[in-house]
């Protein structure tokens, strides 16, 4: 693995877990001292900053649209998920509470950073419909903060985006002035070269494939360049979560399969030897 090494995963391990320590146990005590209304906010503004900052430290650039969020309620962001460092570079885009697996919350360490940073579990086997998940995330757009989440379910190998879970659109169907808003995100570049499958492959949190040993991988890496694309918000008023969840499902493989497209390197033979097909299979086009 070019530039790669077991020296840089080292070295950032105990800084990574120094940093988010200490900076978590200043938000958890920091939010305490808040009256209950403004704790949602104020955690989902720190998880930003907290994530800018381990990105910095990972070497991870994140590049994405200058957006605001749609006016009005704030809604659910859904986005396609490969990787676990995936909430970490998205956090960096927006304040935001994240949907995780209930199982996280019994997880040492990762239970009390996702509390600490307003994370709303959910029992994947008992389906997110419940009323109680509904509710929590109601209550938590009330609280002007955003709700994310990633409704393939699970981690992919980011060759595509897999179908989308409905379950955690009921908590915005029908709601009026609420939006839905497609999310999408790449892994573009690892160490100044363009990312093949294998590489997003390597990258991702893949069957069989533990949690310490997904992370090294990422921290062992010096420059990782991933893209944000975000699609048109979906007015939640008067609809339906399965046709809300299939129209950002459409919005977001649709970005993804731009952005694939669009990191696809010269085939090498072309780019030595032939500048006439190299135009013909310049960046934006499919080679077919
Ligand atoms: C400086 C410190 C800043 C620290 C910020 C920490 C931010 C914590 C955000 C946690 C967000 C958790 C979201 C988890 C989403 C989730 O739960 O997806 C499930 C997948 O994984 C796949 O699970 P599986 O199918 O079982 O492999």
């Amino acid at each position: 693995m070019a530039g790669w090494s077991w020296w840089r995963a080292l070295r950032r391990l105990p800084r990574l877990l120094a940093i988010t320590l200490w900076y978590t146990a200043r938000t958890a005590l920091q939010a305490c001292r808040l009256p209950p209304e403004r704790q949602p906010r104020y955690r989902a503004l720190r998880q930003q900053e907290g994530c800018r900052i381990l990105c910095r430290l990972l070497g991870i650039a994140v590049h994405a649209p200058e957006v605001s969020l749609p006016p009005g309620r704030p809604g659910l962001l859904v986005a396609n998920h490969f990787s676990a460092l995936d909430p970490i570079v998205l956090a960096t885009c927006w304040p935001v509470a994240f949907v995780g697996k209930a199982e996280l919350a019994r997880w040492p360490l990762i239970g009390w950073l996702c509390r600490t940073y307003g994370v709303l579990f959910v029992e994947r086997e008992r389906r997110t419909r419940s009323v109680a998940f509904v509710r929590q995330v109601r209550e938590r757009l009330a609280a002007g903060v955003p709700v994310m989440v990633f409704p393939e379910g699970t981690t992919g190998p980011g060759d595509t985006v897999q179908p989308f879970k409905t379950g955690a659109f009921e908590a915005v169907a029908g709601l009026e002035g609420s939006w839905v808003l497609p999310v999408s995100l790449c892994l573009q570049q690892v160490d100044g070269r363009p990312a093949t499958p294998e590489v997003r492959r390597r990258y991702a949190w893949t069957e069989g494939l533990s949690f310490l040993r997904h992370l090294i991988r990422w921290l062992g890496t010096a420059q990782m360049q991933l893209q944000v694309r975000i699609g048109a918000p979906i007015p939640t008023a008067g609809r339906h979560r399965k046709a809300l969840a299939r129209e950002a499902f459409e919005q977001v493989r649709t970005l993804y399969q731009e952005m694939l497209t669009e990191a696809m390197p010269f085939p090498t033979d072309d780019r030595i030897f032939s500048p006439v097909s190299m135009k013909q299979t310049g960046p934006g086009t499919v080679s077919e």
